[in-house]
């Protein structure tokens, strides 16, 4: 199977890869060069045909060979008997003054050579083609009378035939027509929305026509140049279609990696079982393949355009960890490999195959027991084979899915530090296409593991207190510091602790989004946390506001149709950058603030995967009373680093397995049911000062982003402060409108009244006041306690 797939992966390069010369450089250059001075002689002889065409005419009436053979016969043409002979073939035996659009195409061709790409080649060359016909058709049409006594026919010999035999056909009319008609078929082909331009013309038109409007002239150009960029647009998308196509290729061949097969092939390979077991060591690349980094290109509106001397962190900004790295020796293998088959035998339980895959800091030892052999068994002796190996975090899977063996997780006597350099330097994170590429560590096979965190869409990371959690966060956000323009992304950095994201507080003006009027970039105070968290949800429903305006469905969507300028920015719309909530002490927030925390959280978390919200929420304490139901149902994609229990295991990923993990940064994945065992990479805190220094020292956004003015709805902020007499204009009106809808929200009045947040929320405070709606609760609306318009009337002629 895995052979054929090699040979069909080969077959298919072959048949869609260039001989190996013609993408030689040297064999590019040389070509380039060659066609670029063909197309300037061309162009010469050419512009020269004008001038001594006539005087050249009769000298070239001889025969083909004899012209080139003897040297005697002169002419004018500046570019020889030879670009005489060709201007003559192609422009007045071929199509005329149309010729010139060979030139045009024959440019194209020299710029593609040369790497640069204009527009789609199939398409230059189908157009080009199509117009030169037309146009040596039209042009011997339209000057077949002036031009009769010159030497030089406009519209070529083609043209000539093509339009007299077309007079003859259907009369001098009927031609006029068929080249108007065919003109515009091209047009409407040619370009794909010049429907649109013709319609709008005529609208346009019919509209100035009923109106007598004054800046007659200045709409029109108006409409005319608003047309030409859309059509300049719609090439662009088409051509950018044709981009990604080319792209999908390369991504397709890369499917299937040489370095998989073999591996799969190993695995397939038949392996006749014996009493003396051999092992088998499974060999994988230590060193995963690395890449100088690379960036992303440029878009057409360049969102990255206020800071466009950015500079992303360099590697070497991080440490390589290399000190305590050890390889395992074949003596440790080997001794744990014998004593895993003897406790197994011990139980009477017989295996035909092991196999051993070295991690960095745990082994796989992957067996195949004999038939009839009950699976559950194996499991039940966990504990006696951690006892065997006498080493701790022993954890047995069985059977491992999609592989139809058993694996034994036995742990490294010297774990290897898997370094943050490497997994940001591996060719997998650096050409990874996720919009939120993250990079947390290496799998037991030594492959980096990469997630996309706009997929998760939000991330649940918990374990005890030691093992990892705050340098996951790191790598967490290092890796989208390495990856991602200040442009692009935000961070909202809750930390309750105060000392763990503290060292983030330097790039705030870089990567930080905070409330408007807030000293601290790093959010610890519980009651501005609450604050801020609302504000998150304006933010969100204001995005999805605009989502709406724009017909898109998703953030990507939104800012595709920004970035090719499809969205006026008169009209509200902004490039929306991703915003990252990251919480570091989870538990925290929720014993001393309970619902108001859980309710914005759980609200983001339901609804803001679309508008580029994501949250990691890490904590200490995996207990049910922290991450509730609402909680773990709102995240999916969870991270467990070392648990002290089985329950604790199971409260996080729904299984046990992270009470058998070894600690310092060894840790399961769950994304979908399926877990990942995965060595997380380390940043060291002076590493990340590094990174953070980098970033700071350069030019920066004057502030950081500001989220939008959450109205301190706290119960604190009472009812009784405020002075009736001074009541807001709408007042009443938002009273009528509270209790005819029995619903108290803040921003139900602000989108009735289409008033600002503030103002809406000064407004419900003095509903409240006025005692119609009951006090704050969290981000729920209000309740109204007027039932009926009747009493509100009384009420409202009391106050
Ligand atoms: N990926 C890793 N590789 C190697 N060592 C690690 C790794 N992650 C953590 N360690 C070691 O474990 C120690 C504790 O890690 P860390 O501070 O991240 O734990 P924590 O779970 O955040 O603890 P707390 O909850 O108390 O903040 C680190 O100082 C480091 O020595």
């Amino acid at each position: 199977m895995a052979k054929k797939k090699k040979t069909n992966n080969t077959k298919a390069k072959s048949r869609f890869s260039a001989p190996k010369f013609l993408s030689d450089e040297r064999t590019k250059f040389l070509f380039g060069i060659a066609l670029s001075l063909f197309t300037i002689y061309i162009g010469l002889a050419f512009v020269s045909f004008f001038f001594t065409g006539g005087a050249d005419q009769s000298k070239l009436d001889i025969k083909w060979l004899e012209l080139i053979t003897d040297s005697k016969v002169r002419v004018e043409n500046w570019t020889g008997k030879t670009g005489a002979y060709i201007s003559n073939l192609v422009i007045n035996k071929g199509f005329g003054i149309a010729s010139f659009s060979f030139l045009y195409l024959l440019v194209v061709l020299s710029l593609r050579i040369w790497g640069v790409k204009i527009q789609s080649l199939r398409k230059t060359i189908i157009n080009t083609l199509l117009f030169c016909i037309w146009f040596s058709v039209f042009m011997s049409f339209t000057f077949v009378q002036s031009t009769s006594h010159s030497f030089l026919f406009l519209g070529g010999i083609h043209g000539y035939f093509i339009s007299e035999w077309l007079v003859s056909l259907i009369g001098n009319v009927g031609t006029l027509f068929l080249i108007v008609l065919s003109f515009l078929t091209f047009i409407t082909f040619a370009f794909q929305n010049s429907i649109s331009f013709f319609k709008k013309i005529f609208s346009s038109k019919s509209k100035t026509d009923h109106k007598e409007s004054q800046d007659f002239s200045k709409s029109d150009e108006d409409e005319t140049e608003s047309l030409t960029s859309s059509i300049h647009s719609l090439n662009d998308e088409q051509e950018d279609k044709e981009g990604e196509d080319d792209d999908e290729l390369i991504i397709n061949s890369e499917i299937f990696p040489e370095e998989e097969i073999i591996l799969q092939q190993e695995v397939n390979d038949p392996k006749t079982a014996g009493e003396d077991l051999e092992l088998k060591i499974e060999s994988v690349s230590k060193q995963e393949e690395t890449v100088s980094i690379q960036r992303r290109p440029m878009e057409d509106f360049d969102p990255t355009l206020d800071l466009s001397n950015y500079k992303y962190p360099p590697i070497e900004l991080l440490e390589a960890h290399h000190a305590s790295n050890s390889s395992v020796s074949k003596e440790e293998l080997e001794s744990n490999k014998d004593k895993i088959v003897e406790t197994l035998r011990h139980y009477k339980i017989e295996i035909t195959q092991i196999k051993a895959t070295i991690g960095p800091t745990i082994t796989l030892y992957e067996i195949v027991p004999a038939p009839g052999v009950r699976i559950s068994k194996i499991k039940n002796l966990e504990d006696d084979i951690a006892l065997s190996l006498s080493a701790l975090g022993i954890r047995i899977i069985a059977p491992i899915p999609g592989k139809g063996t058993i694996g034994i997780e036995v742990p490294n006597r010297t774990p290897e530090i898997v370094s943050m350099k490497n997994i940001i330097s591996s060719k997998k994170f650096q050409e990874s296409t996720h919009a939120l590429p993250v990079a947390l560590g290496k799998t037991i096979s030594n492959e980096t593991y990469t997630l996309d965190l706009t997929k998760m869409p939000h991330l649940l990371v918990a374990g005890a207190t030691g093992q990892g959690k705050s340098v996951g966060l790191n790598a967490i956000i290092t890796s989208l510091l390495y990856k991602m323009h200040p442009s692009q992304l935000k961070f909202v950095l809750i930390d309750p602790k105060k000392v763990e994201l503290s060292i983030y507080s330097t790039i705030e003006k870089h990567f930080l989004a905070k409330l408007p009027g807030e000293e601290e970039p790093i959010i610890t105070d519980i009651h501005k946390v609450i604050a801020t968290l609302n504000s998150l949800c304006i933010e969100m429903d204001s995005r999805y506001d605009l989502l709406k305006k724009a017909h898109a469905r998703n953030i990507k969507e939104y800012n595709t149709k920004f970035v090719k300028r499809n969205l006026n920015p008169e009209n509200g719309h902004r490039y929306l950058p991703y915003i990252v909530v990251i919480i570091d002490e989870f538990a925290d927030l929720i014993m001393t603030a309970g619902k108001e925390v859980e309710t914005p959280i759980a609200r983001i978390a339901q609804l803001a995967r679309a508008i580029g919200i994501h949250m990691i929420i890490a904590t200490q304490r995996p207990s049910t009373n922290i991450i509730t139901g609402v909680i773990k149902a709102n995240f999916p994609a969870r991270i467990a680093f070392k648990v002290a229990s089985m329950i604790d295991s199971r409260t996080i990923l729904d299984s046990p397995g992270a009470n058998q993990l070894i600690g310092r940064g060894d840790m399961l994945i769950s994304l979908t049911s399926e877990l990942v065992r995965v060595q997380c990479a380390f940043v060291d805190t002076p590493e990340v000062e590094a990174v953070t220094e980098f970033i700071q020292k350069q030019q920066s956004y004057p502030t950081a982003m500001f989220l939008p003015e959450y109205v301190g709805e706290s119960s604190e902020n009472s009812a009784m402060d405020i002075d009736l007499q001074k009541r807001d204009a709408l007042f009443e009106d938002a009273a009528r409108l509270v209790v005819s809808s029995q619903q108290g929200s803040t921003s139900g009045i602000q989108r009735r009244f289409s008033i600002g947040y503030n103002r809406a929320g000064r407004i419900v405070d003095q509903l409240e006041a006025a005692g119609i709606v009951g006090p704050f609760e969290g981000s729920k609306a209000r309740q109204v306690l007027i039932q009926d318009e009747y009493s509100l009337e009384k009420l409202l002629s009391n106050v």
